[in-house]
């Protein structure tokens, strides 16, 4: 069985890469399916001849491009940027990020911009790890690490810029073009700039009350779930998060009840079955997304969100089962509702959909956000204990007395703990790529046209030089004490986590508010140990959602 395992995956993985190269230079070859049938019979004809010599010529092309010719000709001799520094260690295979399975950018980031402290920016070879870790096809990317040239790049120089694209270019083959997947500045500004009026802070603050009715019915779930015969239970509280965030995500873009916490078992819910159970990381909701291919399911939750917006726009009556959820004023409170109101003749169900997709996709870093504070909050019981003080002393008569996004933001302590797990540990450190569209001027450095700029949220997160010299440190207090700072870069403006600039995220208010109502709630009425006998032997490893798979959670009477 091993021996079968090895020889599939040592003949196809070069077949895979090859595909994942071409796939790069012309991301049309998806098309390929499409051309009649006698034109694929000759391309399955000619890639089964060239088939037996894929693996050498691969190898061959590896060993003389990426390691002989890049990293030890290119890199260091020919490259147009050589007067930007670069780590002096490079690998002649891997580059500068060392073999694939060890990698981990943050950490290795960090550890070269505190060898150049001096230094705006580097350059770093990425040569074969890029397409493996699904970076962007340039082996040479330029690495931003002062806070000035990180704002010269998203803020000041951003026109010259465009997303590169393709950490999210596979959910456009799903999901149609939206925000995250659009090319092109002018068209991804036109989107942004439709979609800006919902996210407004008056309009978010609307959408509390929704945040906190899920938050409410996931506390319930936990409780439910809690032995009373033992102090503490041992609880997978990964599912029940995603499943409760989605539906909280859901209700606030399309104003329905999705009930996937509530309803497991419901046509809807099984639908979003694969999201709503792993939908853990980027990568894995990219992959559910996929399974979504499954026309069936990927069908009924197209055709409940059309539904959704159709019902607003022309008022008829639901097929599929969407019942529009008012406010206790009796008007809708949800995106699409708000982007009706603003400029109803620019939407339909059709784009309004490639947008939902968009804006769904990135609720798995508000699920992170989460997993990573309560993470925190298990490593240092005392500050959890504080946050759960200020939550009951603000709020005595218990969870339902907290109803309004001005309850939620008036819990100081509880935005300074999440802002300071979503400093240390960002949920979308690695994917904010920029193509310079031109040549273009960074910290008196030329970057050519094409050049691949990657800002990396853990490490100007962790920048000593921009925060203080215990900046790897967890220490809520220090949102607090900075408060009056009169420095020209307040905190806030550090914080690379939601990035920065005209493609900066567009749901931060959305996700910090829906974030403190889970918060609030989950962390006034249980409390969350670790179920590991040393856990801050692995503080600086908060990524897994395996970490949530376990907690051990009790009731804290009183509340
Ligand atoms: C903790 C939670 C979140 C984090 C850490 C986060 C972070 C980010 C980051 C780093 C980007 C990329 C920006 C860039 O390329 O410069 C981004 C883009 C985006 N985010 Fe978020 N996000 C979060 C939650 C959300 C939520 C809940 C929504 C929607 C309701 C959302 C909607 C978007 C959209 C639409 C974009 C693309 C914006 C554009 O292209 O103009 N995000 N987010």
């Amino acid at each position: 069985m091993a021996y079968i395992t090895m020889a599939f995956v040592k003949t196809w993985f070069p077949v895979y890469m090859l595909l994942f190269e071409m796939y790069n230079i012309y991301p049309d070859i998806i098309d390929f399916w499409r051309v009649p049938t006698v034109g694929k019979l000759i391309g399955v004809l000619l890639f089964l001849a060239v088939f037996p010599l894929c693996r050498p010529l691969r190898r061959c092309y590896l060993i003389f491009h990426r390691a002989v010719f890049f990293n030890m000709i290119y890199f260091p001799y020919l490259s147009r940027m050589q007067d930007i520094p670069s780590p002096s260690k490079i690998e002649v295979f891997y580059g500068h990020y060392g073999a694939p399975a060890k990698l981990d950018d943050g950490v290795t980031n960090l550890a070269y911009s505190r060898d150049a402290p001096q230094a705006g920016m580097l350059r770093v070879s990425s040569a074969l790890s890029d397409f493996i870790n699904n970076l962007p096809s340039t082996r040479e990317l330029v690495l931003p690490i002062s806070r000035e040239s990180v704002y010269q790049v998203l803020v000041s120089q951003a026109h010259s810029f465009v997303r590169q694209n393709n950490p999210y270019s596979f959910l456009s083959r799903v999901s149609g073009k939206g925000i995250l997947v659009t090319n092109g500045a002018s068209a991804h500004d036109l989107m942004r700039s439709s979609l800006l009026p919902a996210f407004t802070k008056d309009n978010i603050n609307r959408l509390a009350p929704g945040f906190i009715e899920h938050s409410s019915k996931l506390v319930a779930a936990v409780d439910s779930k809690l032995d009373p015969t033992c102090a503490h239970t041992s609880l997978d509280l990964e599912e029940p998060i995603t499943r409760s965030l989605t539906d909280s995500t859901c209700q606030a873009l399309v104003g329905a009840h999705f009930d996937l916490l509530e309803q497991p078992g419901s046509k809807t819910a099984l639908a979003f079955g694969e999201l709503a159970t792993e939908a853990a990381t980027f990568t894995t909701v990219l992959h559910c997304m996929f399974k979504f291919m499954r026309w069936g399911s990927r069908n009924i939750i197209d055709n409940f969100v059309r539904d959704a917006a159709n019902a607003k726009i022309a008022l008829h009556d639901s097929k599929y089962g969407y019942k529009d959820v008012v406010g206790s004023d009796g008007a809708s409170s949800d995106i699409i509702s708000f982007l009706l109101a603003h400029d109803a003749a620019e939407w339909n169900a059709d784009n309004f959909l490639a947008q939902f997709y968009s804006l769904l996709a990135m609720q798995s870093d508000t699920i992170g956000g989460i997993r990573r504070t309560l993470w925190y909050l298990t490593l240092y019981p005392e500050i959890q204990s504080r946050l759960r003080d200020e939550i009951r002393t603000a709020f005595p008569g218990g969870a339902a007395s907290i109803t309004s996004a001005g309850d939620l933001t008036s819990l100081r302590f509880l935005d300074c703990v999440l802002k300071e797990s979503l400093r240390l540990a960002p949920p979308r450190s690695d994917t904010i790529y920029r193509k310079a569209v031109k040549d273009v001027y960074i910290d008196g450095h030329r970057i050519p046209k094409g050049t691949t700029v990657y800002v990396d949220a853990y490490l100007l997160n962790r920048q000593p030089s921009v925060w203080d010299p215990d900046a790897s440190e967890f220490c809520p207090e220090r949102w607090q004490q900075r408060e009056s700072d009169a420095d020209a870069f307040t905190d806030e403006q550090n914080l690379m986590t939601f990035s920065k600039g005209p493609s900066s995220c567009i749901g931060e208010k959305f996700a910090l508010l829906q974030m403190k109502a889970f918060l609030a709630g989950l962390v006034g009425t249980f409390s969350f140990e670790s179920p590991e006998e040393d856990p801050m032997a692995d503080k600086d490893n908060v990524y897994s959602a395996e970490k949530l798979k376990a907690l051990l959670v009790a009731r804290v009477p009183g509340w």
